[in-house]
């Protein structure tokens, strides 16, 4: 990446910064290779941060079928990581998940299963998971809540096998007019259910899959407590990456903790890249580097849950953090991943223009069906999930339930986020993958424009300006005449 003009003397966020297009030989969006050059290889650059209202095993499972990864949160239990983790290996690598019911489930029941999934509908099976109808909220209209699934449920119904073609799956759901094809053995088992949408994402992404040809899936460690023990475990229960992470990421605690946690790493028998964060400056990442980190996240205060800035003024405007601590990582033949901030396409662009491996989002996609926390409706009757910061009182009080209640409620003094928040699912968007398309069809957009047929290419070829508030505020569509 170069800057356009002489860089400014201070630091820049996402916001400050915008890129020009330059000559391109690169004649197709389709075109671009958007594999992940963190030395993980997900095929696509995309991690979702360890965060509790956000990463669970759902979240992981949609998110890593369309190439990213999702890293489960250090304050879970590792027997419960262990259960997400097999759910996730389990899950068909291109078949969504289906909500399936017994017959004689509640309509009632099955429409608060709903929501689960974003492809709206239930699978209707028997005992031997042989499919016998669907049911979605369309067949619900009208119906007494307490009829039971077989007396509601669908039966004209399009099964499909493994080896059907998307495409042709697709076109069949469009003659019929539906929108939900079930996929089955010979012997009509369930293995799961494509929608139309599915049957296009399928020929544009790539899953992220480990040797085995399963879903990946990470799960991080705090710095307290027996780390070397937790990374064991998690290792043991067959994750794919580790995460390492505390908020103040360059302090010796943590530099402990990852040689602890590299050098179980370096035991097992399959490779597994080590992430240690946060931090913002080329010698923390440098620190990080040296005690074991193939990635080093990188973000203090950018996070939508975070109040760091505000309580201690201590942090970095992003971009200028991903752009140096990538500079060094690089020099040292490693990566980072860009932590934090993300609240448009652009930005994830803007963070892999700057060297960046992979980019983390957190609260972005805590407004999203697959995210671990219950659908919620306002008042004025939109659907929300509340999501909070990992450090905010509400965590700690999570993270510290085995310590006495005075040492809770002392810990609890020192919050650093903020502990509700409302996240609206965009009723446009409300899947995890709807935002997913969004993102990947913007950054396959910036490589085009750099003229980039992938993110080396990318970070190589962009050319970053830097703008007024003015500037990006012309950037911003207008939905009403002004
Ligand atoms: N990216 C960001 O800007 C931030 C992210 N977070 C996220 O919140 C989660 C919880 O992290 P964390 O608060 O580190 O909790 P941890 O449970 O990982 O504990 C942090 C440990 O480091 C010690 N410590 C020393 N200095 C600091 C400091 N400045 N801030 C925090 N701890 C410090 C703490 O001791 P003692 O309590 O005695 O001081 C404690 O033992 C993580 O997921 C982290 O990524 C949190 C804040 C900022
Ligand atoms: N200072 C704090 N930072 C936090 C907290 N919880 C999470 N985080 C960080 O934010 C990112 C995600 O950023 P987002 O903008 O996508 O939401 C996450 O990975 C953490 O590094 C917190 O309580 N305080």
């Amino acid at each position: 990446m170069r800057f356009l003009k002489e860089p400014p003397a201070y630091d820049l966020t996402y916001n400050d910064v915008f890129m020009v297009p330059g000559r391109s030989e690169v004649t197709s969006r389709l075109g671009v290779d958007l594999t992940s050059t963190d030395g993980v290889g997900t095929p696509l650059p995309l991690v979702v941060a360890n965060m509790t209202a956000i990463s669970g095993r759902r979240m992981a499972e949609t998110v890593a079928r369309r190439g990213g990864i999702a890293v489960i949160p250090q304050d879970l239990p590792t027997a419960v990581v262990a259960e997400q983790v097999r759910k996730v290996k389990g899950s068909h690598p291109v078949f969504d998940t289906a909500v399936s019911v017994a017959p004689d489930t509640t309509l009632a029941e099955t429409l608060s299963l709903l929501p689960k999934r974003n492809h709206g509908h239930a699978v209707v099976i028997d005992a031997d998971s042989r499919v016998l109808g669907t049911l979605s909220e369309a067949d619900a209209s009208g119906v007494d809540p307490f009829s039971q699934a077989r007396d509601v449920m669908t039966t004209d119904l399009l099964t499909v096998t493994e080896d059907t073609e998307p495409e042709k799956v697709f076109e069949q759901l469009t003659a019929r007019h539906q929108e939900l094809a079930l996929v089955v053995d010979t012997e009509n088992v369930l293995q799961g259910v494509l929608t139309r949408k599915g049957c296009l994402r399928s020929t544009l992404y790539s899953p992220a899959l480990d040797p085995d040809g399963r879903l990946m899936i990470a799960a991080a460690v705090g710095i307290n407590g027996d780390v070397a023990q937790r990374a064991e475990r998690l290792l043991q229960s067959g994750v794919d990456v580790l995460v390492v992470d505390t908020a103040h990421g360059h302090q010796a605690k943590m530099l402990d903790s990852l040689k602890a946690v590299a050098a179980v790493r370096d035991q097992a028998q399959r490779r597994i890249p080590v992430v240690a964060g946060n931090v913002v400056s080329a010698g923390g990442t440098r620190e990080l580097i040296d005690a074991g980190a193939d990635v080093v996240k990188v973000g203090v205060g950018p996070g939508a849950m975070c109040t760091t800035r505000m309580m201690t003024g201590v942090g970095r405007p992003q971009f200028s953090a991903v752009l140096d601590c990538a500079e060094t990582a690089r020099a040292a033949g490693k990566a980072i991943w860009a932590d934090g901030g993300v609240r448009y396409p652009r930005d994830v662009a803007l963070a892999l223009a700057a060297g960046a491996g992979s980019v983390m989002i957190g609260s972005w996609f805590a407004g999203t069906l697959e995210s671990t926390g219950a659908l919620k409706v306002s008042p004025d009757g939109r659907r929300y999930k509340e999501s909070f910061g990992m450090a905010s009182a509400r965590a700690v009080k999570m993270r510290t339930a085995s310590a006495g209640e005075f040492e809770r409620a002392r810990a609890g003094l020192f919050e650093e986020g903020i502990s509700t928040s409302r996240m609206y699912l965009d009723p446009q968007r409300p899947g995890v993958e709807d935002l997913i398309d969004a993102i990947v069809a913007g950054v396959r957009s910036s490589c085009t424009y750099a003229g980039a047929g992938n993110l080396t290419e990318f970070a190589e070829r962009a050319v970053v300006g830097v703008q007024s508030a003015a500037g990006f505020a012309e950037g911003a569509p207008l939905h009403s005449s002004w």
